[in-house]
């Protein structure tokens, strides 16, 4: 038997830190080691003051108060941090491919390499390795071939445990999973107890029934395929919105309706400008890819669907206010409400803000940014990334300010972007005074009450309806 004594988790991000600080602070039993080599990040993660942690999650804070220097450790020293666990779990990034072969689609498997080569290279005892980390199915393959080629005799099991938590909510979904899924080879012996000792650090508090054990296979396509039916009900809806525009229905109460249906059930159904994140359209992306890779062409074509109606919908929610502001918005003040990609995360990665951005910065509008937990380094980051101008450009026409208010004044429109609480409490008669006439407002959220807001004097325009 297996009893697990010491983690170590290699990537210290929205993953890795949130899992990690869990594990810590529900099996006290266990030295959890966290380790990044972005020194800053782990600073941070080791700041005294909890509100400066490198992710913003409701109730992180307290969880790492809690464990922090008892036995939840964040480190730069990679190497010893390895060599003294008995698990591994890798969590490190897997973007989309930028070069090569499946440039734009495949996953980009370079981190999960080099950690494999350092874990075989470091590793004098025998280690379980965990894939955090999203990838494609049979990945386990080639890190098993990297992992015995390369090390020193040392026997390594392989388990994949994908995780399904959502931002803004990781702590929450940490503390009670809808399932833990663990994947290894229950045809050993080995693999058998592998996948035991990993089930025991979970049965520290979750539920027996919830955590789930199947093939390495079946684990590792069940992530990509979770984030592809989450998306592909997103793109459903969205899709439906534009419908509802044109034909006097409304989005909301269809998708009450519809949700009604317990076969269909009434989560994920919320119209939007678009879903963003780091990981649906990277895994669906890499989906379509694999499929490709099998020459499944109707099985790609059917998943890169969702991803082509998610960009329609970001776009003509741009061109829609373009069109409604007399067809130029070229010198005028637009206020967005939000940035990050959905509320309660400090998180942009690919956050439909930034191409409504790009798209009425390209027509020339004057672009005024608020949101409560992003700063304005990370909004310029995310504009000079998709090098559509210069970094200078950028820095000319956006602002990024610090109230809702101050972003509102004088603007002739304004968009909300992210479904933040705080929007829904603003004084918008405020907001109605200190705003160009017409005073135009874009719901990209279904956050505001369209008939309380028109009645207050605004031009009220909300995605499906
Ligand atoms: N963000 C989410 O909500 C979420 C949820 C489920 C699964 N995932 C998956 O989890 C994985 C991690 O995602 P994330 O959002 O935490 O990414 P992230 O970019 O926030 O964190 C990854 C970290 O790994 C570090 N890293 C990379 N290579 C390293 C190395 N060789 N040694 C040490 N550190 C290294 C990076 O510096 C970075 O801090 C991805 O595969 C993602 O698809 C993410
Ligand atoms: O009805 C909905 C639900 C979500 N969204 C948008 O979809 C995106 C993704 O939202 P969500 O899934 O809640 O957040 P993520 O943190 O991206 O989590 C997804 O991606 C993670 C990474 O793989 C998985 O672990 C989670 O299970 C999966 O929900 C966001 O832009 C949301 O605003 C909508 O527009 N309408």
């Amino acid at each position: 038997m297996t009893k697990i004594k010491n983690i170590c988790c290699i990537g210290a991000g929205y993953v890795g830190g949130p899992t990690m600080a869990v594990i810590a602070q529900k099996a006290p039993g266990i030295k959890v080691t966290v380790v990044d080599i972005n020194e800053k990040r782990i600073a941070a993660w080791n700041d005294a003051d909890l509100s400066k942690l490198p992710v913003y999650e409701p109730g992180l804070d307290a969880v790492v108060g809690e464990a922090r220097g008892r036995n939840l450790f964040f480190s730069t020293q990679v190497d010893e941090a390895i060599a003294e666990a008995d698990m591994i779990f890798i969590s490190v990034n897997t973007p989309t491919k930028t070069y090569g072969v499946g440039k734009g689609m495949a996953a980009d498997l370079k981190w999960i390499e080099l950690c494999a080569r350092q874990i075989a290279r470091v590793s004098t005892n025998d280690k379980i390795v965990v894939e955090k980390s999203t990838l494609p199915v049979r990945t386990a393959e080639a890190l098993k071939s990297i992992l015995e080629n390369t090390g020193n005799g040392v026997k390594f099991q392989i388990l994949s445990n994908p995780e399904f938590l959502a931002e803004g909510t990781a702590v929450e979904d940490l503390h009670a999973p809808d399932r833990v899924l663990i994947g290894g080879d229950p045809d050993t012996e080995e693999g058998k107890a592998a996948i035991q000792a990993l089930v025991d650090v979970y049965a520290h508090w979750v539920p027996k029934a919830n955590i789930l054990t199947t093939n390495v296979w079946s684990s590792e396509l069940s992530k990509l395929t979770a984030n592809a039916f989450l998306a592909q009900r997103v793109s459903s809806i969205n899709a439906l919105s534009e419908l509802c525009e044109k034909t006097g229905a409304d989005v909301n109460e269809v998708a009450k309706a519809i949700g009604q249906d317990s076969r269909i059930g009434p989560k994920f159904l919320k119209a939007s400008v678009g879903f963003g994140g780091s990981c649906f359209q990277k895994d669906i992306l890499n989906l379509v890819y694999i499929a490709q890779s099998f020459g499944l062409k109707e099985v790609a074509d059917y998943w890169e669907q969702v991803i082509i109606m998610n960009d329609h919908q970001k776009r003509r929610f741009a061109e829609n206010i373009v069109r409604t502001l007399y067809n130029t918005v070229s010198g005028k003040k637009i206020a967005m409400l939000g940035w990050a990609f959905k509320k309660d995360t400090n998180d942009t990665r690919e956050s439909a803000a930034i191409y409504v951005a790009d798209y009425l910065l390209n027509e020339r509008a004057e672009v005024v940014i608020y949101d409560p937990k992003v700063s304005e380094e990370q909004i310029l980051a995310d504009l000079d990334y998709l090098g559509t101008r210069s970094e200078e450009e950028n820095r000319q026409l956006i602002s990024v300010v610090n109230t809702a208010y101050v972003a509102t004044e004088e603007a002739h429109a304004v968009a909300i972007m992210t479904e933040w609480d705080e929007f829904i409490s603003l004084d918008w008669d405020r907001i109605y005074e200190a705003m160009l006439k017409p005073a135009f407002l874009f719901d990209g959220r279904r956050l505001l009450d369209k008939e309380q807001l028109k009645s207050k004097g605004f031009e009220f325009y909300a995605i499906g309806s």
